[in-house]
């Protein structure tokens, strides 16, 4: 369960007071996420979300964030409002830390996805980077290149191969030429660049939400693209699941069509996606503190997606248009 912070009930009832939302019913932590604590608040009025922004969501980022989501939400994605209080804020504070509260959406998170349903993800993520387009906040991205070289020496060799041998091996084999060779120049714009499984709500074959846009930045729109394929191509073993893959591919390019030039880039990218979650999760399988509870995520899985896209054909990454 993701909760650094715990909360109790009469703090979250008396944060709640600064809001035009009801009274408090009931407040219970959530399970999913490993970034912020979050929690399923009920009250007279409605359903909502509240988070609280832990160490890695940075607090200068979170009028860019929030407003993001006002903006892809009225614009009719499908992605959660923020619930500003009674002075306008978007967020307040509690405990010296960031607080909000969000519009709940229905919807549940998939484990195995089938190719339809990946399919309409990819078309989701292509018509997010066409929302937003017309946003005007701007957010360098904070886990590029450079930051994974930085948090990885920072785990040290001697750390990463304490989880694993192959880990130690795959970043000393793989870190430099993916980022001697990252591409520039490619279509840019407002990126989710953490479209996993758990950050997409679906009902049925309908994607009902989008959510945690806490990694939000500008960047690459074909990045983006190759972190969805690493997020959702792959079953629980680490097979990849080649029908997946293509249809998600398909459903973006049959809303924003990929160019010939991302495309090309698209093998190189995928890899820069393993890393960037290699980077994030050999660090916080190191640093997390031992009282949070949350389940680690293992870097493992993506010592092994960076074996596949490293040795994989360039058909996984052909683009077929729509039957
Ligand atoms: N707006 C929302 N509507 C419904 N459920 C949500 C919403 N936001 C978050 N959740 C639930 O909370 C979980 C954790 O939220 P998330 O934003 O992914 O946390 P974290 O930032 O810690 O990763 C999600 O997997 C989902 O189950
Ligand atoms: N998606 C990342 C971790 C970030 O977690 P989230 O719960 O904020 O989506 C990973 O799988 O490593």
């Amino acid at each position: 369960m993701a909760v650094y912070t715990h909360l109790t009930t009469e703090e979250i009832g008396q944060l709640l007071q600064h809001y035009d939302v009801g009274e408090l019913r009931s407040a219970k932590g959530i399970a999913e996420g490993v970034s912020n604590s979050n929690w399923i608040v009920e009250t007279t009025a409605a359903r909502f979300i509240l988070t609280i922004y832990e160490e890695r969501t940075e607090r200068e980022g979170l009028p860019f964030f929030l407003g993001l989501l006002d903006h892809l939400s009225a614009k009719g994605s499908p992605v959660p409002r923020t619930i500003h209080d009674r002075d306008g804020a978007a967020f307040r504070e509690v405990r010296g830390k960031p607080v909000a509260l969000i519009e709940y959406l229905p919807g549940v998170s998939l484990s195995h996805p089938d190719a339809a349903q990946a399919e309409a993800v990819g078309r989701a993520l292509a018509q997010l980077h066409l929302d937003a387009a017309d946003f005007a906040g701007r957010r360098a991205n904070t886990l590029g290149p450079a930051q994974w070289q930085d948090m990885l020496h920072d785990c040290g060799d001697a750390q990463l191969a304490a989880i694993d041998a192959a880990l130690a091996e795959a970043v000393e084999r793989h870190l430099a030429p993916i980022v001697r060779e990252w591409p520039q120049g490619l279509p840019s714009g407002i990126i989710h660049a953490d479209l996993f499984p758990d950050n997409v709500l679906t009902l049925g074959q309908d994607v009902t939400g989008l959510i945690d846009f806490y990694f939000a930045c500008d960047g690459m729109y074909a990045y983006d693209l190759a972190v969805t394929h690493a997020a959702w191509s792959f079953d629980a073993h680490g097979e990849y699941r080649a029908q997946i893959g293509a249809a998600l591919l398909a459903g973006y390019h049959a809303v924003r069509p990929v160019s010939e030039e991302e495309r090309a880039a698209l093998p190189l990218l995928a890899r820069g996606a393993a890393m960037r979650f290699i980077a994030t999760r050999a660090h916080d399988w190191i640093h997390t503190p031992p009282d949070a509870l949350v389940v680690r995520k293992d870097p493992m899985d993506f010592v092994r997606r960076l074996e596949f896209y490293t040795a994989c054909g360039e058909d996984v990454f052909t683009l077929r248009d729509q039957a």
